[in-house]
């Protein structure tokens, strides 16, 4: 499968989405090139990562028929590289028609050290060099003053919702017009991004896209670590591919023991791959067990590199896996929806946001398959039906014995119920009681006092000063009996 970024990539200019302004400083600038040179011999596109800036260079190279060289200017060939094909562009391909364009990616990468000489080659320039950089500012002074600045702007929720709905409607699927919104405010205005998170939800299961979606949240990193180590041949680049991963080094291994087979596909190239991945994790637990943790490096270099060249891996579109023990995109449709209401519960009974409630429910699978008296606990308080306890336990048995200790809890709760009732029962029926005794004592006094014919109110006041004199009268009583 293809992946759709490159599927849809607009070919021609009219197709990118709302970049008009650019379009129009960048083709007058071809257009001289056609015919001769312009004054400003490269063109730096600048702008937010997926807002078409690498779409641009290939829709030009398509009309205007130019061979498109692409370079990393992250990488140190770079530089002998341009050079070469500066001077090959004195001469015409071997079809004798197409010029060359060179393309340098990321040229807020270039090293200081190198970029006096990369403005010499483009002094020197007889063909068009495309930069393109997402902070213009970090392209290197003597480069950015040989250069027209050519600005795309961050695509808006609208450009992005109109590029899903083009794949969708190609692709004759459906997808609801609230997942493709939510796909779209992610996205930041990064089209990639979107597209890349249509693809995965389109091929996980429209109807679990929230789900997919948060999970590419958490993962993010770990998926672009994998999609890095899986998509090169390149050692180097294979070990950067873990830096700035907040995934431990175990946690890495475990996804890319699930994804292994995924990716590649000759069972030589499996075993490969997997004899790189049993050395790392010897390595692991050595520097676990020793606490010399100068061998993860080793561990990080073979789970990376060690993997990457293990063989021939499937081209196009990879959809990655979390490893088993996280893995919840994978089960039926009826044990989706089980599953979907036990988060439900989770959220509810333990207020808790849809992603810490699926972290939760994955110790509970943990709890529910060793500790069956706190299983029964939660069962009882998340009110779970028998289908839950079976997902969470995954043996019958067990989910069965949860389900008998359950019943005893309520019959105890019931029982505390009654009783507590009972007694609530019985302090309001008191409560009553005194309340009628109270009112019946005050009417005989009043009929005592009316009788006497000296109707009148003990004021508060007196009523305190009996009260203490009755008490200083007890405290003689108490004292004498004492004595
Ligand atoms: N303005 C746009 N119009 C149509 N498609 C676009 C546009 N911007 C991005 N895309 C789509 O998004 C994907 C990535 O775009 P592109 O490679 O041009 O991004 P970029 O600006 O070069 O990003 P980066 O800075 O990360 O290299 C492409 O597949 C393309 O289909």
């Amino acid at each position: 499968m293809l992946p759709w970024t490159e599927k849809y990539r607009p070919k021609r200019l009219v197709d990118i989405v709302n970049q008009d302004k650019a379009l129009e400083k960048v083709k007058p600038w071809i257009e001289q090139w056609v015919h001769g040179a312009p004054k400003k011999k490269a063109l730096i596109l600048a702008g937010p990562p997926g807002s078409g800036k690498t779409t641009t260079v290939y829709a030009l190279a398509n009309e205007y028929k130019f061979e498109v060289i692409e370079l990393n200017a992250s990488d140190d060939r770079t530089f002998g590289k341009i050079e070469r094909y500066l001077n090959a562009a004195y001469t015409m391909d071997v079809f004798g028609r197409r010029r060359k364009l060179i393309f340098l990616d990321e040229a807020d990468n270039i090293e200081p050290s190198g970029a006096r000489e990369i403005a010499k080659l483009i002094t020197k320039a007889r063909n068009p060099i495309i930069m393109s950089a997402n902070r213009y500012w970090e392209v290197p002074i003597e480069i950015r003053n040989k250069a027209e600045i050519v600005e795309y702007k961050r695509l808006t929720q609208r450009d992005i919702l109109k590029a899903l709905f083009r794949i969708i409607k190609a692709e004759g699927i459906f997808v609801p017009k609230e997942v493709l919104q939510m796909i779209a405010k992610r996205a930041r205005g990064d089209l990639r991004a979107a597209i890349n998170d249509l693809q995965t939800v389109v091929s996980g299961g429209v109807e679990d896209a929230e789900l997919i979606l948060a999970y590419r949240d958490v993962e993010k990193s770990i998926f672009e670590a994998l999609g890095t180590i899986f998509a090169t041949d390149n050692a180097k680049r294979a070990k950067m591919a873990l830096m700035n991963l907040d995934n431990t080094p175990d946690e890495v291994l475990l996804w890319l023991d699930e994804n292994i087979p995924y990716v590649y596909y000759k069972p030589e190239d499996i075993a490969r791959a997997y004899d790189a991945l049993s050395r790392a994790d010897i390595y692991l637990g050595r520097a676990k067990r020793s606490g010399s943790y100068g061998l993860w490096k080793y561990a990080m270099d073979m789970m990376t590199a060690g993997v990457a060249v293990a063989g021939v891996k499937k081209k196009g579109f990879m959809r990655f896996y979390p490893p088993k023990t996280l893995r919840i995109l994978r089960d039926t449709k009826e044990e989706r929806s089980i599953r979907d209401s036990i988060v439900k519960k989770i959220m509810k009974g333990m207020h808790m946001s849809k992603l810490e409630a699926i972290e939760t429910m994955q110790i509970f699978k943990a709890i529910f398959a060793n500790n069956l008296d706190v299983a029964a606990h939660i069962a009882v308080f998340l009110e779970l039906g028998d289908k839950e306890l079976e997902f969470l336990t995954e043996d019958k048995e067990k989910a069965a014995k949860i389900k008998g200790k359950t019943l005893s809890i309520h019959r105890k709760l019931k029982k505390v119920k009654t009783e507590l009732e009972a007694r609530v029962e019985e302090v309001i029926g008191k409560e009553k009681e005194e309340k009628a005794e109270g009112m019946d004592k005050k009417s005989e006094k009043e009929e005592a006092v009316e009788a006497e014919g000296k109707k009148e109110e003990i004021k508060p006041k007196e009523e305190k000063e009996a009260k203490e004199k009755k008490k200083d009268k007890q405290a003689t009583l108490f004292e004498f009996l004492k004595k």
